[in-house]
């Protein structure tokens, strides 16, 4: 059996359409607020394999709150994880390219050293550290820039505000890679197959939508898709000020995964298309 973490999410929810028979906790039977019954969850349920997707993502309200993120996002993967190790059964987790600063224009690999600016990437980065010193065999995908058809995400905080407005302006210097939930959930559950017949992992694998683009650019491409008249307009990130700072550069080099997985990163655009295609027809 394999169990998720997350029940409601963006990359749950594409777990749910792509492995019925998957057991889901949301909330409600997993709180990871309170890191030892999630522990104890696993060592009740006794699965396969177990996967992580809940996590504390409001990347702003986190800066007021990042004690309660650090032990969302670092503490409960981290006794997730010493349990698999217990019970000799993979964990796979979910991270994101804001534990790093952002620096230069290459794009980064699962072994460049890590700076977060915000606190929800220190608390992403508490949770690497304590899934890599569990013990347990492990692989975290290193993701950005999530979107999908559920939840809240760019795509259609994008929509939405073209209901109203002609004209956008949005960030057009920071540069990272939209990769669809689905893609995600996809990966979640080749790794998972490969690692139950005992198939290495080096840990952390960066998974990412391609070619890396902008913010504006996104927008640009979700509304010509959508054939939105909306128009959109670059500024800088300094013209849109945030309570947390946001990285320039999140490029991520995805080739590791390909190498030890057969695992290819995916297509952006295609992937909004199949977005856009489920929102139109529910
Ligand atoms: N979204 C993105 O752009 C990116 C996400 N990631 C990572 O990918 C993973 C999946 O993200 P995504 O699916 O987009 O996340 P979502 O924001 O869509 O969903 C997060 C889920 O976590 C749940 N959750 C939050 N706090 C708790 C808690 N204390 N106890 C139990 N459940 C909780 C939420 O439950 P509820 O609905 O009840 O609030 C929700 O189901 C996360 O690890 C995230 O950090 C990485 C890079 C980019
Ligand atoms: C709504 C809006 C946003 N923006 C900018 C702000 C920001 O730089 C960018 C994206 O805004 P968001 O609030 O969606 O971004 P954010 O919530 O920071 O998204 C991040 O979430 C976490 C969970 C991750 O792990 C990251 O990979 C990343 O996906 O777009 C505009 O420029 N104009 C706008 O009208
Ligand atoms: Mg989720």
């Amino acid at each position: 059996m394999i169990l998720v973490f997350g029940r409601s999410g963006q990359v749950a929810r594409e777990l749910a359409a792509l492995a019925p028979d998957a057991r889901f906790l949301g909330r409600a039977e997993a709180d990871l607020s309170d890191p030892a019954a999630c522990a104890a969850q696993i060592m009740a349920l006794r699965p396969a394999v177990v996967i992580n997707t809940a996590a504390y993502t409001a990347v702003d309200k986190a800066e007021e709150e990042e004690a309660r993120a650090t032990v969302v996002n670092g503490e409960a993967p981290g006794a997730m994880a010493r349990a698999c190790a217990e019970l000799g059964i993979p964990f796979l987790h979910i991270s994101t390219d804001y534990v790093f600063d952002g620096q230069g224009d290459q794009p980064r690999g699962a072994d460049d050293p890590v700076a977060p600016l915000n606190a929800y990437g220190r608390s992403k980065r508490a949770g690497e550290v304590a899934v890599a010193e569990s013990g347990a065999g492990y692989a975290v995908l290193r993701t950005s820039w999530v979107f999908s058809a559920h939840g809240n995400n760019f795509v259609k905080t994008m929509l939405r505000l073209s209901e109203t407005r002609d004209q956008l302006t949005v960030v057009g210097d920071q540069i990272g890679g939209p990769t669809p939930a689905r893609a995600i959930a996809a990966a979640l559950l080749s790794l998972a197959g490969q690692m139950q017949v005992g198939r290495p992992s080096r840990g952390i694998y960066h998974f990412a939508g391609q070619p890396a683009t902008s913010w504006a650019e996104f927008a640009r491409e979700i509304f010509h898709q959508a054939g939105r008249a909306t128009e959109v307009s670059d500024i800088p990130a300094s013209d849109y000020p945030t309570p947390a700072v946001r990285p320039l550069n999140s490029r991520l080099d995805c080739a590791d995964l390909e190498t030890d997985f057969g695992i290819k990163a995916p297509n952006w655009t295609q992937g909004l298309a199949e977005v856009l295609k489920d929102l139109k027809h529910g």
